[in-house]
Order: C-alpha cells, then structure tokens, then sequence
C-alpha cells in the first residue's frame, strides 16, 4: 500500500501561482514552509465513484506515484511527497521552471541537428532507464518534455506526467487506447500489446518534429492522423528535409516502423551512428 500524508497540503507548503493545467487537475509553484524550497504541486482531483465523469480513478494516481517512486534519474522528474484526501491527491514534484520543450521548438521553428541530439541524447537515457525497470510512459511527446532551465548552452530535460505510465510485468498484456492522436503507435490504434517499442514510436515522432516543426502524420482531423498512423503513412517533404543528414532519415526510419518487434530499443538509439558518431 502506498502511503500518504493524510494531513492538509497547506500545512506543510504554502501554494504559490498556477504554471498549468491538464486532464488531471491542475500545477501549482509551492514553497515549503520549513526551508522555502520551491517545488510544482500537481493538485489531482480524484474520482469519489467509479462511474463518475469527474476527476481521476484514484487507483490510476496510485500507480502513478508507486511508479515515479521507482525512478530516479537526471532526466526524469523527481517526486518528493504525496498527500492523500477524500477528494484529491497533491503529488509534491521538482520544480521544472524552462518550460515545455514544444515551446522552445515553437520559437526555433526546427532545431540544428546538433541541437536536436543534445535533446534526444537526454531523452532516451531517461527512456532507456525507465525501460530497464520494466516502466513504459506511453504519453511521451514535446508537451511532457520539459526544460530544467531554459536560458542555458545545454538546456536539460526532464521527462513529465506519468498519468498514463504502466509497470510491464512479465506475462501480463497490456492494452490501452490512451495517449495523443499525432504520437501513438500503430498498435494503440489497433488495441494490441503496448511495451517500450510504443515509446520509441513516440521518440521516432519527436525527432521528426525537432528537425522540421511538422508533425509526420498530422492530418486535418484526429481521425485523418490516426488512419496516417495505422497506414505508416508519412514522408520527409524536401521543403522541410532538404538540408536534413540521411543517417537523420534513417534513424526517424528506424522507429516509424508499424511492426513494434522492428523498432530500434533505447539502447539501440543511444549507440546509433546518428547520436553516437564513432
Ligand atoms: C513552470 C511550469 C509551468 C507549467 C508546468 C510546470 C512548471 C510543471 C511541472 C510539472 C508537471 C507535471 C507539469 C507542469 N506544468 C504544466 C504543463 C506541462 N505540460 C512537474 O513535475 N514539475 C513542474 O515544474
């Protein structure tokens, strides 16, 4: 069982302004009390039955703090207390102040290739990592990429929001249809076995973003880019990949492949000619 503080969040921290809101609930900058630390407090409301509309499962917040209670990585938000009451859970997390990743790309429009292999070398060490403790995220794209610092030669990265992460145990098949239209794999769409490979479809997408801002199967509608997806249906238009390196294309090739079993593992990134030029 996990547990939690069941007293009242403000006893301990005093709430700060709103830096966002989502599915869940909402962020708030926090200071404790004791020391004046910062951190972001994600305040989830939880559902009171389980046929509501409102809120969210609480056993699906269990899960979520059980699994960041196994991770502990440089690019990988770090959970420091929870606290528990009827009707919400607070998750008291790193303060993360540089801002989402799509942001920064918003403003560059594309990144250099260099700038891009900073970024993915840092993503797909905390993939890796998470891989290896049997932990995919499932909801990996620019909007849960988020910059430590923003205004930094090397900004770093920490991977956010593991609402949607799920603990592989051996032998157990998980499916799922959750996750965002323009950066889930094939094999959501089609309700079949999720794993690591549905992350590194996710990663093959964000790489296709870094490097030319378009999203490689964005269609005009959601259902237009989930028949992209299912078709694998997506190209590298020369406008945009003119000036983009072949062993860029074939990495991106690497994992927009329709068959998981195909797609290059983490590991397999880290030491591909692309990231890791010998
Ligand atoms: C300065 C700032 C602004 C917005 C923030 C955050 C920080 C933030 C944070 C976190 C999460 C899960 C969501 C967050 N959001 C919501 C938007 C994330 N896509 C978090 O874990 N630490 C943060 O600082």
């Amino acid at each position: 069982m996990t547990a939690f503080k069941h007293q009242n969040v403000e006893d301990l921290y005093e709430l700060l302004e709103k830096l966002g809101s989502g599915h869940f609930g909402e962020v708030k900058k926090c200071r404790e009390k004791n020391t004046g630390t910062l951190y972001a407090g994600k305040f989830i409301k939880t559902r009171k039955c389980k046929g509501s509309r409102m809120g969210l499962d609480r056993e699906q917040v269990e899960r979520e703090v059980s699994i960041l209670r196994q991770l502990e990585h440089p690019s990988i938000m770090r959970l420091y207390d929870v606290f528990a009451s009827k009707a919400e859970m607070v998750l008291i997390l790193e303060l993360i102040r540089g801002g989402e990743l799509f942001d920064f790309i918003a403003e560059k429009e594309a990144l250099s290739e260099e700038d891009a292999i900073v970024f993915l070398e840092q993503i797909l060490k905390g993939v890796a990592y998470m891989h290896s403790r049997h932990i995919a995220h499932f909801d990996l794209k620019p909007e849960n990429i988020m910059l430590l610092e923003r205004d930094v030669p090397h900004p770093k990265i920490k991977i956010i929001d593991f609402g949607l992460a799920q603990k592989l145990e051996d032998g157990t098949v998980f499916k799922s249809l959750c996750g965002t239209p323009q950066y889930i794999a094939p094999e959501v769409i089609n309700y079949e076995q999720l794993g690591p490979p549905t992350d590194m479809w996710s990663i093959g997408v964000i790489t296709y973003i870094l490097l030319s801002g378009l999203s490689p199967f964005q269609g005009e509608t959601d259902a237009e880019t989930l028949t992209n997806v299912v078709a694998g249906n997506y190209e590298f238009d020369d406008r945009y990949f003119k000036e983009t390196s072949d062993m860029a294309k074939e990495f991106i090739q690497q994992l927009l492949l329709k068959d998981p079993r195909d797609r290059m593992t983490a590991v397999e990134c880290l030491i591909h000619p692309w990231i890791k030029p010998l």
